[in-house]
C-alpha cells in the first residue's frame, strides 16, 4: 500500500456519507479477519455523525464482529458526562448504543464532572492510550481515524496558529481557549493522529473549500492544521462537490 493522498468527491453530503459508510463496513471486516481488533478513532464532525448513523441503519451493520472493534475519540469536549454536545454521547446515541459491544471497548475521553482537573484528564486518557499499546510507543494502533475539518482549518481540536498543533511528544493535550465552543477541550496531538494506519478526512459544504484548497496545496500546518495530518498508509479526503470547487481537476476523483 502506498501512503498517499487521495480526494473523492462526491455528488452531495449524503453521497458523500453513504460512501464512507460502505468503505467502514468493508474496510472493518476485511481488517478483523486479518487482526484480533481493531481501533478506531472519532470525533464530532456533523459528516462523521452522519456515517455512524447509517452504519447503524445498514443491514450490513452486523457483518461487524463489534467486540473486537474499540473506539476512541480524536477530541472531547470538556462538558459532564452525557453532555448533548459531547462528542461521545453524539456517537452513542448514533451507532454504539445500538450494537453489540462490550463497555471495556469505548474508551471516552474523561468528563469535566468526573473528578478530574483538564489537565489530569488529558493525563487520564493518555495513559489509558498507552494501557492498549500494541509495543510500538504508547498509542494503540489506530486502523481507521476519522477527522472533520472546521472553515479555519482545524481538525480534532488543534486550531491554527496555536502551541497545540506544535507538540511533539505527548500523545494528548488539553485545550483552552478554544476558538470554538466550548472552550475547553482535550485533542490528540498531530503526532499520535499521524500514528494512524487510514485517516479518513470528511468535508462537506462550500464553507470548506478554501481551506481544503489550501490543504491540498501544501499549506503549513500551524496555520491550517489540517495540512500536517497524514496517515502512514492512506490519507483520503471526502469531500462533497461545494467543498472541492477549489481543488484541481488532476487531484481529483470524481464517483458521480
Ligand atoms: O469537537 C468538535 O467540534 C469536532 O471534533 C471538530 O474538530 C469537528 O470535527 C470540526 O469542527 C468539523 O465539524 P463539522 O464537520 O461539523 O463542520
Amino acid at each position: 500500500m502506498t501512503n498517499e493522498r487521495r480526494v473523492l468527491v462526491h455528488a452531495d453530503s449524503d453521497a458523500l456519507a453513504a460512501s464512507m459508510t460502505a468503505r467502514f463496513l468493508t474496510k472493518s471486516v476485511d481488517l478483523l479477519d486479518e487482526n484480533d481488533r481493531i481501533n478506531v478513532v472519532l470525533e464530532g464532525g456533523r459528516v462523521a455523525l452522519k456515517v455512524l448513523a447509517a452504519i447503524n441503519a445498514s443491514p450490513a451493520r452486523d457483518s461487524v464482529d463489534w467486540e473486537r472493534v474499540h473506539f476512541w475519540w480524536g477530541d472531547e469536549r470538556w462538558l459532564p458526562a452525557g453532555d448533548p454536545e459531547r462528542n461521545d454521547r453524539k456517537a452513542r446515541e448514533a451507532l454504539l448504543d445500538h450494537i453489540e459491544i462490550p463497555g471495556e471497548n469505548i474508551h471516552s475521553c474523561p468528563a469535566s464532572d468526573g473528578g478530574l482537573d483538564l489537565d489530569a484528564a488529558a493525563a487520564a486518557y493518555a495513559a489509558e492510550l498507552a494501557e492498549h499499546a500494541d509495543g510500538e510507543g504508547n498509542l494503540p494502533r489506530f486502523d481507521i481515524t476519522f477527522l472533520g475539518v472546521g472553515p479555519d482549518g482545524h481538525t480534532a481540536s488543534l486550531f491554527p496558529d496555536r502551541k497545540e498543533v506544535l507538540e511533539r511528544d505527548a500523545t494528548v493535550v488539553a485545550v483552552r481557549n478554544s476558538p470554538k465552543p466550548p472552550a475547553e477541550r482535550i485533542s490528540l496531538t498531530r503526532p499520535a493522529i499521524n500514528s494512524s494506519h487510514r485517516i479518513w478526512v470528511s468535508l462537506s459544504g462550500a464553507d470548506k473549500a478554501s481551506v481544503l484548497g489550501l490543504a491540498l496545496a501544501g499549506a503549513a500546518y500551524t496555520e491550517v492544521p489540517i495540512a500536517g495530518m497524514k496517515g502512514r498508509k492512506r490519507t483520503v479526503f471526502f469531500v462533497d462537490a461545494d467543498a472541492a470547487s477549489e481543488v484541481p481537476e488532476n487531484l481529483i476523483a470524481r464517483s458521480y
